[in-house]
């Protein structure tokens, strides 16, 4: 590969790609350039690459590779995936769910192998999200859960095992104990990321999840009101004092635009999650707004990203997910000695 394609795959800078295209991502053959991309972000490098006048001359192979990064030792279970993320946050009612179910799918769309784990005893919202509340767990001989099939994606939840109503009633060390299970119990395929959708809170089952489980990173999911933030902040606290690097910070509900006059509500503040994300010194992976269509997907079981692809708020949904994953290797990557 010459120096001159190497400086200039290495310039194609965007926030996905802070350091552009490294040189050991690619293989020249004469006008064709293979990519090997080690993190989901296809979509955001052939945008870099149509975008470049010199570079689009060249006929592209991308693939993804996902790399398996480090995670946190956990309680000695064999990991999931290759990256295990948990979707946190310090108060309830943020939007938790559906960011997790979002950037899951986004994910998916990439052509990465993502599965979802519904680990949200207080309200085990996955099944209606994904429309297949009446869905049936099957078990292997040796009882371990296959995880359903849905959207192109792996998914377990608690609530489709149990009356969301029984979850409910579990005390600390009985829900983390279950859920421990089922993280354990479940025989995933093999998986590029595994996103698991923990109760809000920062309290005892959060903390003993976060130091049982093998996680890669996290993400605090808020709002922007000021009583969300110091929530947020909890949240954050509560990974560093275990060691689980926090991959960023997404604001959801942040703002509202009026279908009627188009006019911007800023229903919860403005940029509180940015704020934090910047005095925490982690990534802001996102600020999405509050939109209705959103919110009928979700409790209609038909994602946007999925059943409807061409809508515009989905940019949004895709660039937080590829942050998400350049963000952690970014962060967790160990270059070859
Ligand atoms: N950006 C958004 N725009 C519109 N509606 C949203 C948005 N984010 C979440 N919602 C809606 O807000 C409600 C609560 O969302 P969700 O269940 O994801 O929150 P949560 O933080 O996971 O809740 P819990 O704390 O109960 O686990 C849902 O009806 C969801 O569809």
């Amino acid at each position: 590969m010459s120096d001159a394609l190497k400086a200039h795959c290495g310039a194609l800078r965007s926030e996905i790609f802070s350091q552009g295209f490294l040189p050991e991502w690619l293989q020249v053959d004469g006008d064709s350039i293979a990519l090997t991309l080690p993190f989901a972000a296809e979509p955001e490098a052939r945008r870099l690459i149509a975008d470049d006048t010199e570079l689009n001359q060249y006929d592209w192979t991308i693939t993804t590779a996902v790399e398996a990064l480090p995670q946190s030792k956990g309680a000695g279970q064999a990991s999931a995936a290759r990256n295990v993320i948990a979707i946190a946050s310090g108060k309830g009612g943020v939007g938790k769910s559906s960011v997790c179910v979002n950037l899951a799918l986004a994910l998916a769309r990439t052509g990465a192998r993502v599965g979802i784990l519904d680990a949200d005893i207080y309200g085990p919202s996955l099944p209606t999200m994904l429309g297949n509340q009446d869905a049936k767990l099957t078990f292997t001989p040796n009882r371990k859960m296959l995880p359903l099939q849905r959207f192109d994606m792996q998914v377990n939840s608690l609530g489709y095992l149990v009356d969301a109503k029984d979850a409910t009633v579990w005390r600390g060390p009985m829900a983390s104990g279950a859920l421990q299970q089922l993280y354990n119990d479940t025989q995933w395929q093999e998986l590029d990321y595994l996103l698991i959708d923990l109760p809000p809170g920062t309290g005892d089952v959060q903390l003993t999840l976060a130091q049982k489980l093998p996680l890669t990173g996290a993400v605090v999911v808020t709002t922007p009101q000021t009583v969300a933030l110091n929530d947020a902040e909890k949240g954050i606290a509560m990974f560093r004092k275990v060691d689980v690097p926090i991959l960023g910070v997404l604001e959801n509900m942040s703002g509202f635009e009026c279908s009627a006059c188009g006019k911007l509500d800023d229903i919860f503040g403005h940029d509180g999650g940015a704020m934090v994300a910047s005095e925490q010194s982690v990534p802001l992976l996102g600020q999405w707004p509050l939109l209705k269509a959103l919110r009928l997907s979700m409790d209609e079981g038909e994602p946007l990203v999925y059943h409807q692809p061409e809508h515009p708020y989905n940019e949004r949904i895709m660039r937080s997910a590829q942050l998400m994953a350049s963000s952690a290797w970014e962060l967790l990557h160990e270059a070859p000695e």
